[in-house]
């Protein structure tokens, strides 16, 4: 790997700070803390959604959160103002005020958290109010009139505070933006982990062995020669004697390489299983699309050829996130729309995570020979281990054992990646317009979805790589892991900077290292108020 040297000095990352791996936030965090440098705004923002609603929420945090505890918030029943601050983390009914005219505005319920327990690690009031929009509209335009500092928070903007003062690492802040755009069951349970620590635990722990072994690299270039301590710490010496250092690392490459092998289940949960539907022109295609979406979603027509472009659907299905796309019809054609059409078609089956592959009965035994079924070259050239076959149109054609047998060793001569054996590899045999079949087939795929995608309830066993971001940073890891493998004994030092760049890879995952490139990205993602 050629990359830029840095000093080997600054790699003395001790195990301690391992374990504390938002040190560096939370350093910068409290020196920007000095009120010579930085006056720090109070943000707030509705952490509720927009119109109306029984409840809407509004969220202040910083140092002058209190001018609207004293300034806006009176006794319901004396009708005075308190000078004193509110009881920490407990509801307190108040009849909120306009600052000038004490005109009463609404009686909500104010918790006050303090920096100590605040997410924001600042002082943060929430006003739990009627769920007016006007009322909301008012308030917003009220507060800025009490300080200059006070100003509308950014998208993930408390949130990206409590990153700052190392109340959550980055995948946890990931975590709480998948809980709020979860959709379905999988996505929740998923985020739901993330945001809760268990993703954060098992980068940490591996971030802990890497540093480990360069802890141990570390000694024996200090005082390996000294004091004796070179042996079984780098070299492969003997069986009985293995090395400490490459033990440590092989295990965590090893360990890394199991999550990378994970068939991508987080982030396929996350972002949502692909299914392609795809086939011969006038199959049913689309009526199966319009089956399964339950409406008139895509048009049909007896008209070979009627769908042109991937038409793309997100459903929740048993509780799995399911994005299905319709195709154009795959045959030789010299139209130039449906040849686009058609090129699309086999880049969507090329990177969906399950193929629907319908062919129509009439079609497939209209030969010379009915007992040789006709599938076009581009059909079978999509059919892999990951499609399911759908024989459509059974209400007007029903295949004899002798043609099923037929087709199967079409599929396992001519489709070269059709690896299943009768028993494992049924065909769907249905008709989506008289509706036959088809809860079969939606059962089959529910299995099929479930088996590959359903999360253990063993935590231990959830995915923990759930977006490209991670998988990258993961890679990297296991590159530089591997290159500290590869380098002989007598360079310790070029090896032992292998191990500062897998440690630092580590880290920027879950934010322990500096990623202020990828914090915009990750906090855009957020809404305003979160
Ligand atoms: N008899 C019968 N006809 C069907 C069945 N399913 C679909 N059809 C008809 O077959 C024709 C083609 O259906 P589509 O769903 O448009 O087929 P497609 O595969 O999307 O076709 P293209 O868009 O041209 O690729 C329509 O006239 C449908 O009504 C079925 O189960 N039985
Ligand atoms: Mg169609």
């Amino acid at each position: 790997m050629l990359r830029a040297r840095t000093c080997w000095r600054e790699c003395c990352c001790c195990i301690a700070k391992a374990r504390r791996p938002l040190l560096q936030h939370q350093t910068r965090f409290f020196a920007s803390l000095a009120p010579e440098t930085w006056t720090r705004p109070t943000i707030f923002a509705p952490a509720t959604g927009k119109g109306k609603s029984a409840i809407a929420i509004l969220r202040i945090s910083g140092d002058d959160a209190l001018q609207v505890w004293r300034r806006m918030t009176v006794s319901p029943r004396s009708r005075k103002r308190l000078k004193e601050d509110p009881p920490e983390r407990r509801a307190v009914l108040r009849k909120i005020v306009h600052p000038e005219t004490d005109e009463v505005l609404d009686e909500g319920v104010v918790l006050y958290f303090p920096p100590h327990s605040a997410l924001t690690a600042q002082p943060t009031l929430e006003l739990h109010l009627h769920g007016s929009s006007a009322l909301m509209q008012l308030l917003l335009k009220l507060l800025p009139t009490l300080s200059p500092s006070f100003r509308i928070a950014e998208p993930g903007e408390f949130t990206r505070l409590a990153f700052e003062a190392g109340k959550m690492d980055l995948t946890e802040v990931e975590g709480i933006r998948d809980l709020v755009e979860a959709d379905t069951e999988a996505q929740r349970k998923l985020a739901a982990r993330q945001a809760n620590g268990q993703m954060r635990q098992a980068y940490d722990a591996m971030r802990a062995n890497a540093i480990e072994a360069t802890a141990l690299i570390e000694a024996l270039i200090d005082f390996g020669e000294d004091e004796g301590i070179s042996e079984g710490v780098y070299e492969q010496e003997s069986l009985m004697k293995p090395s400490a250092a490459r033990d440590k690392v092989v295990s965590l490459r090893d360990r890394i390489q199991g999550y990378l092998d994970d068939g991508r289940r987080g982030e396929i949960i996350r972002s949502g299983i692909h299914l392609a539907i795809v086939g011969p022109p006038n199959a049913g295609k689309s009526s199966l699309l319009n089956w399964l979406a339950r409406r008139e979603a895509a048009i049909v027509t007896e008209i070979p050829g009627t769908t042109r472009d991937v038409l793309e659907l997100s459903l929740d299905f048993h509780g799995y996130p399911i994005v299905i796309a319709d195709t154009a019809g795959l045959r030789e054609t010299k139209d130039r729309v449906e040849t686009i059409g058609i090129a699309r078609a086999v880049e969507r089956a090329a990177t969906a995570d399950l193929k629907l592959c319908v062919l129509s009965l009439d079609q497939l035994f209209s030969g010379a020979s009915t007992s040789r079924p006709v599938v076009d070259p581009l059909t079978l050239s999509l059919i892999d281990s990951h499609t399911l076959i759908l024989l459509n149109k059974t209400d007007s054609v029903s295949p004899t054992p002798a043609q099923l047998d037929a087709l199967r060793s079409t599929l396992r001569s001519e489709g070269k990646r059709w690896y299943g054996s009768e028993a494992e590899r049924p065909f769907w045999l249905v008709s989506v317009k008289k509706a036959s079949g088809l809860q079969e087939l939606a059962d089959g795929l529910k299995e099929q979805v479930k088996e590959s995608f359903e999360l253990s309830d063993n935590l231990d066993e959830t995915p923990i790589v759930t977006q490209e971001r991670h998988r990258r940073h993961l890679e990297d890891c296991l590159a530089s892991l591997s290159s500290f493998l590869e380098i002989p004994s007598n360079d310790i030092v070029d090896a032992g900077e292998e191990l500062r760049y897998a440690i630092r890879s580590l880290g920027q995952i879950t934010g322990a290292v500096d990623v202020e490139e990828v914090l915009g990205e990750i906090f855009a993602g957020f809404c305003i108020g979160k």
